[in-house]
Formats: structure tokens, sequence, C-alpha cells
């Protein structure tokens, strides 16, 4: 049985995504993302399960600079789970109570219309986990009225629910990873995701351009480009990558070696089956049809119509 670290404490939509993923799980509740990585890493658990990006608000940056930048880890699994957030105060609270509410930001961005609309007043302070925002508000004497979390974690902490679904959107999903120490990589199914962290080795006109074309060249399609800051000042960026095929698959392998010739580095993050329900891509032209269209509009904007 696996031994999996994840964002706890019990009842994080984490947890929700662990336990769909791997039932049969042992579950080591984690206080931070980068705490359930590390004891990965350690070898304290087989593996973790992470939030990687939702749907309306884009990226957790705590995971994807933990990828970058730290030890390196594999993905070797991806779920898409809806969420939906509920205010949870201790019995007897009413909403005009409630002057300090409690969440992770990612609960916050995604609850904005909400908190603008019916608690235009109150302070709203990130925590570690929906969670664990749950568990604090549950204590006698703690300083916040409200947390937003999922319903389960307001029964896990003896809170009561006092707006249900109050996310800005009914239909978001976030999706989580699970990753483990560097080794074999899943069989390809035929339909796989791999995901890269790229460097570039030095900024300069059409660098990404470059790297795009790696892909497009091989009419390997992206599913989402991030950037983020090196940390070297303003302007310097390195990228995410996710797209489909498995490294296994020979138009996927040249365009990560395509990608070493012109970029400084390369970070291989795994090839790990798609998520089901993934939204469906829009459908593309071949690299060819492409290429004939780019540069029919490079023709057009050439002559002044466009
Ligand atoms: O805090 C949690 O419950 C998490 O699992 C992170 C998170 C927060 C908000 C939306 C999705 C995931």
């Amino acid at each position: 049985m696996s031994r999996l670290a994840y964002l706890g404490p019990e009842g994080t939509f984490t947890e929700e995504a662990l336990r769909l993923m791997e039932p049969n799980a042992e579950r080591l509740p984690c206080a931070t993302v980068s705490a359930a990585l590390n004891a990965c890493r350690s070898g304290e658990a087989d593996g973790a399960v992470v939030p990687l990006e939702n749907s309306l608000e884009g990226a957790i940056t705590t995971t994807l600079d933990e990828f970058a930048w730290g030890e390196p880890l594999l993905i070797s699994a991806e779920l898409l789970l809806p969420v939906r957030f509920s205010l949870l105060a201790r019995p007897d609270t009413s909403l005009w109570h409630i002057k300090r509410v409690y969440t992770h930001p990612a609960a916050i961005t995604q609850c904005r219309a909400f908190l603008a609309r019916e608690l235009p007043d109150a302070v709203v302070v990130a925590a570690p986990s929906t969670a664990a925002a749950a568990q604090e508000v549950s204590l006698p004497g703690s300083p916040y009225d409200a947390a937003i979390a999922a319903r389960i974690a307001g029964e896990h902490y003896g809170l009561v629910e006092v707006v249900a679904d109050i996310g800005d959107r009914s239909d978001t999903e976030t999706r989580f990873v699970r990753v483990s120490r560097p080794g074999p990589l899943p069989e390809p199914t035929g339909s796989d995701r791999t995901t890269l962290v790229v460097f570039l080795a030095d900024d300069h006109p059409g660098a990404l351009l470059e790297m795009l074309t790696e892909f497009s060249m091989r009419g390997v399609n992206l599913s989402r480009i991030e950037s983020r800051p090196t940390g070297e000042g303003i302007g310097r960026y390195f990228f995410h990558f996710d797209f489909e095929g498995h490294v296994a698959d020979a138009r996927v392998g040249e365009a990560i070696s395509g990608l070493h010739r012109v970029c400084g580095e390369v970070r291989f993050l795994g090839s790990y089956p798609r998520a089901d329900g993934v939204a469906p891509q829009i459908k593309r032209g071949t690299a060819d049809t492409e290429f004939a269209e780019a540069s029919d509009w490079l023709a057009r904007v050439r002559a002044g119509q466009v």
C-alpha cells in the first residue's frame, strides 16, 4: 500500500482528489504544498498529491515553483476535480456577525464576487489550506468568524454551513497531480500529457517563438504555457509547458530534443495519462497548414491589410 503526502489537514480539496486517485493509499497530511513534496523527496512518503491549477484563476504558483526549483520530482497522474466552496462558521453565527474570514488564497480568488457582495467590510486572511482555516475557526477564541472550505471540512471540524456554493462560478475545476521521486515512467496509453520546465539560455528576440516552433513544427498540441519570474529582475522569466503525448512518442521526444538545442535548461516533469473530462482541445490544423496560415497572415500584416 502506498503512503501519499498531501496538503492537509483532513478535509482539504487535495484530500478529496487523493481519495479519488488512490482510494487505498495511506494518507499523510502536511501543512503546506512544500512540506508534502519534501515528504515525498525524503522518502517519508512514496508520493504526494498537490493542486497545480484551477480553471478560474490559473496556476497554484507554489506548486509550479517547487517543480521548477526544488529537488526533481515526476508527475505520474492528474485529476480534474470540480470544487464547491461553503462559508462555514461556529453554530449560531449569522452572516452579519462575520467580520474576519479565513481561507486558502485560491478560495479567496474564486469567491471574490460573493465576498464583495455579501461581506464587503470583512477582512479576508490567507490560510495554509481551506481545511486548516476550518480547523482554526472551530477553536474557541479563534480570531476568525468564518472559513471558506469544502462542506465536508465543516463536518470534520463541527462548523455549520452559513451559505453553500459561494464560488463565482459553479463549474470551476481544479487540477491535481500525483508526484513521485524520479523513476520509471507510466507506460504510454495513447492519451497522455507531458510537462516540462524550460529556462532560456539568453534573452534574445524570438526566443519564445523558437521554443513554440519546436512543438508546432511536429504537430504537438500545447495545453498550457505559463511564465514565472526567475527572480533575477523584471523581464526575466522561465516557462512551464504541458502538451499532449508521451515522451516515448517520436514527435514528443524530438520536440524535447529540439528544446534542448534552443534553450538553456529543460527539466522533464513527467509523461502521464491525461485526465478524463479535459476540455475538448481546439481543433488544430497540421503543422503545414498552420505554417501556411501564419505566413499568409504575416504577408497581410506587411501589406498593411490588417
Ligand atoms: O486548501 C485546500 O483545500 C486545497 O486543497 C487547495 C485548494 C484551495 C482552493 C481550491 C482548490 C484547492
